[in-house]
């Protein structure tokens, strides 16, 4: 049987468990591709640093530069931008077969690196890149590949939705739930990129490239993290029998003066209780594709972990080094379609404003008249008087009520005109919250 030279970049949370999978499972693996997955080296940078998996210190190298040589395929798990296109970039020259689970790297350097893939003939898979665990590039490149997708929703970071939904379910502070999600293997090295949606964003560039056949990249993305979402819009969500997510929407739209084009956007929404994106638990992950002829599709499974994604990782190796005991050719999309990303003025969505106001006549009268004079529909509004009064209340020595607003659907641009004439009245002592929700 023939022996294919694996190399591993990288060896924290998602490394590690690859590289025990590749170890115990040889024989398995083997059997399932026709040849031996042979892991030639591991790069690190310090090999004595304690990992959670026993591996063979012999693997172990801070030479990546030389590991990556000659390898038919080459894993990256390091995560970051560099060193690792440059590797990448290295082992596709070398004809290796590449794969990876860098999100922040393939929405910003993918067109380079499947350009370059391209021309040497390789593949390039990133399945580990979404939604961890869950199979969901291939069958949007694959399965779907005859049909037309017109929208992907879904729930792509598992840190966030740990966080969101320990404050939910425990009442855990903000801090604590991101301190647990980092122990568990789920946050980003930088878990700046997990709160504040960037890793959400990117993972949606990258369903909205493959889902309308177009490039986008993390520029093309309106991204909203989690960090404003208090205690107090999870408990207002509540009491309204609805939840909080940190939601991805890539979805095809004509504007106004008959464009098509793409709206990719990532930010907290507001979903129903019984919306089954609310029954998305911990680190899982869930993905709505619809599609013109399957309709609507859900996929959902494990989104963050070292296992997790290692199975992804592991799904991408067997798939490429078959392909490699076949000796068939890799075919990447040729053409693309250039359907330009849309701002985020351009989408319909609606609107639940949380406002801090004086508990005085004529309040309700003079901010109905801003919806109205915007066009604004409003759908629910909700009063409750404070026991203890916010400190802008208190500051302003009045009486304070607290304002839910939810508005009908309405274009983004209006929505957003709205809340800033409300914000300057006088009677407004503060806008607590503007969420956008989905679903109802
Ligand atoms: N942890 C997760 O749940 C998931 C992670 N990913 C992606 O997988 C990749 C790896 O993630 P994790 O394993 O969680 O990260 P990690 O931070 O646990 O591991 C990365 C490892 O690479 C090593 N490394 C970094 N730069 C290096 C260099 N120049 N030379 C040698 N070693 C270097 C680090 O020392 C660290 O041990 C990232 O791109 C991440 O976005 C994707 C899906 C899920
Ligand atoms: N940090 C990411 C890891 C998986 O992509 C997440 O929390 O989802
Ligand atoms: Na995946």
């Amino acid at each position: 049987m023939d022996t294919l030279k694996v190399a591993l970049l990288g060896c924290g949370n998602v490394g590690s468990q690859v590289a025990r999978i590749l170890l115990e499972d040889a024989d398995d693996l083997a059997a399932r591709v026709g040849a031996r997955l042979e892991l030639a080296g591991i790069a690190v940078r310090n090999i004595d640093s304690p990992r959670e998996v026993d591996l063979p210190r012999h693997l172990f190298t801070t030479d990546a530069e030389t590991l990556v040589k000659g390898k038919d395929i080459v894993i990256e798990l390091m995560g970051g931008i560099e060193p690792a296109r440059s590797l990448i970039l290295r082992a596709i020259e070398g004809g290796s077969t590449v794969v990876t689970g860098n999100k922040a790297l393939i929405a910003t350097h993918g067109q380079q690196l499947y350009a370059k893939a391209h021309e040497a003939g390789v593949r390039l898979a990133y399945e580990a890149a979404v939604a961890g665990a869950i199979p969901i590039l291939r069958p949007i490149r694959e399965s779907l590949s005859g049909d037309r997708i017109t929208r992907v929703l879904g729930i792509v970071n598992g840190t966030t939705n740990y966080i969101l939904d320990q404050m939910d379910s425990t009442g855990a502070q903000f801090a604590d739930a991101l301190k647990a999600a980092q122990a568990l293997g789920y946050a980003e090295a930088d878990p700046t990129a997990d709160i504040e949606g960037l890793d959400a964003a990117a993972k949606g560039a990258i369903l909205a490239g493959l889902s309308f056949h177009t490039d986008f990249n993390l520029d093309d993305v309106y991204c909203e993290g989690i960090t404003k979402v208090t205690a107090d819009d999870i408990a207002a969500a509540k009491d309204a029998s609805m939840v909080i997510k940190l939601l991805a929407i890539a979805e095809k739209l004509i504007t106004e003066d008959g464009t098509e084009g793409i709206s990719v956007r990532v930010h907290p929404t507001l979903l129903p209780r019984t919306h089954p994106l609310a029954a998305v638990h911990g680190a899982f992950n869930a993905v709505f594709v619809e599609a013109d002829n399957a309709g609507q599709l859900m996929f959902y499974g494990q989104g963050a972990g070292g296992a997790p994604t290692a199975s992804a990782v592991l799904g991408d190796v067997v798939s490429a080094a078959r392909a490699l005991v076949a000796g068939g050719p890799w075919r990447l999309e040729d053409t693309k379609a250039e359907i330009p990303a849309l701002p985020l003025s351009a989408v319909t969505t609606s609107y639940c404003i949380g406002l801090d106001v004086a508990d005085q006549p004529g309040v309700l009268a003079r901010i109905a008249q801003i919806f109205a004079s915007h066009g604004v529909s409003i759908e629910t509004m909700r009063q409750t008087i404070h026991t203890e009064p916010a400190a802008a209340a208190l500051a302003a020595e009045r009486p304070a009520a607290e304002l839910r607003i939810v508005t009908h659907r309405g274009p983004e641009a209006a929505l957003a005109a709205t809340v800033e004439d409300i914000r300057a009245l006088d009677v407004v002592n503060s806008v607590i919250s503007v969420l956008r929700v989905e679903g109802v």
